[in-house]
């Protein structure tokens, strides 16, 4: 379960991929965004396209889940630069939890200031119904409580210090972005704000672990996205993340419901249009100078 401090990758292979992504693209983009299941459809809406299978990028981990294309998509939304990861990597995967965190590094060494990411989750919050969109505020890292955290091993101060503060994980001014411009679009009725907790899945919860989440503090569960924010926030780029909730997590013994993967995808069809759309505005709205237009 602990990862071998050899599974990591060296700054010097992150800034091999990196300057090898730059030489075929001459773009930098100051943006980077993160798909999560069923919702790639966003790197679609990039102009101006250079798009890399995961397959032929050095050192780049494969996609192995369906709703994951394996495409790593550079263009323009809305005039601003950036790279967009169509499918991300997963614990479940089998993959070292360095090599699906990898892409974050190399975001950094490409020049992306701030992380924009999407996930699918499932609601533990009895408030929340499916098709709602929660900016997480703030997360529960079961994996990492446990022990498996992607900065163990040797730390490279190139990316960042030894001991990385996370109660600022979740950009604020971003948050605040996000709520301005969903109401702004009128999605104010579906935004919610909440704490997500990563598993390592790839089962889903029992009616008992539910209970036990929420009870801790969790609002959606899933499996993903917190990994790629604690390294995001150690090479030091801002992050949004967003959670789908794609289902309601069966909390009832005389329940009916049975989590899957399919309506996990059949949701994100239906809410795609709208988290494509409150994402493509917030790109318009960022400055990079640390302000928001
Ligand atoms: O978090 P993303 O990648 O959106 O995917 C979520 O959806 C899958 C389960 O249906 C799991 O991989 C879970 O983490
Ligand atoms: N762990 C977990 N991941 C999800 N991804 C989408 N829905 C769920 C869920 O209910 N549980």
């Amino acid at each position: 379960m602990f990862p071998d401090a050899n599974t990591g990758y060296t700054y010097e292979d992150c800034k091999a991929t990196a300057d090898w992504l730059l030489t075929q693209t001459g773009l930098s983009p100051l943006v980077g965004i993160v798909c999560g299941s069923g919702l790639g459809g966003l790197a679609d809406l990039l102009k101006d396209q250079v798009v890399f299978n995961y397959k032929d990028i050095p050192n780049f981990p494969q996609s192995t889940v369906h709703g994951h294309a394996g495409r790593l998509v550079f263009g323009t939304l809305k005039g601003r630069a950036c790279v967009c990861m169509q499918g991300r990597f997963h614990l479940y995967e089998g993959y070292p939890i360095q090599k699906i965190t990898l892409p974050m590094r190399i975001f950094k060494l490409l020049g992306v200031e701030t992380v924009l990411m999407t996930n699918a989750a499932g609601g533990l919050n009895q408030d929340f119904k499916v098709g709602d969109v929660m900016i997480i505020k703030d997360h529960l890292n079961m994996p990492g409580l446990a022990g498996n955290n992607p900065l163990s091993g040797p730390n490279d101060e190139r990316f960042g210090v030894r001991f990385p503060c996370m109660s600022d994980a979740y950009d604020r001014e971003l948050q605040q972005l996000a709520l301005d411009v969903g109401q702004d679009l009128g999605y104010g009725d579906f935004l919610r704000e909440g704490v997500y907790c990563v598993l390592g899945g790839p089962s889903f919860e029992t009616i008992a672990e539910c209970r036990m989440l929420s009870k801790l503090g969790a609002d959606a569960v899933g499996m993903s996205t917190v990994h790629e924010v604690i390294v995001a926030r150690h090479c030091g780029m801002r992050v949004l993340a967003l959670s789908l909730i794609t289902n309601q997590a069966v909390m009832d013994y005389d329940s009916e419901e049975k989590a899957n993967h399919e309506e996990v995808l059949e949701t994100g069809k239906q809410r795609a249009e709208q988290l494509e759309r409150l994402i493509s505005t917030m790109v318009a709205r960022i400055e990079h100078n640390n302000n928001y237009v």
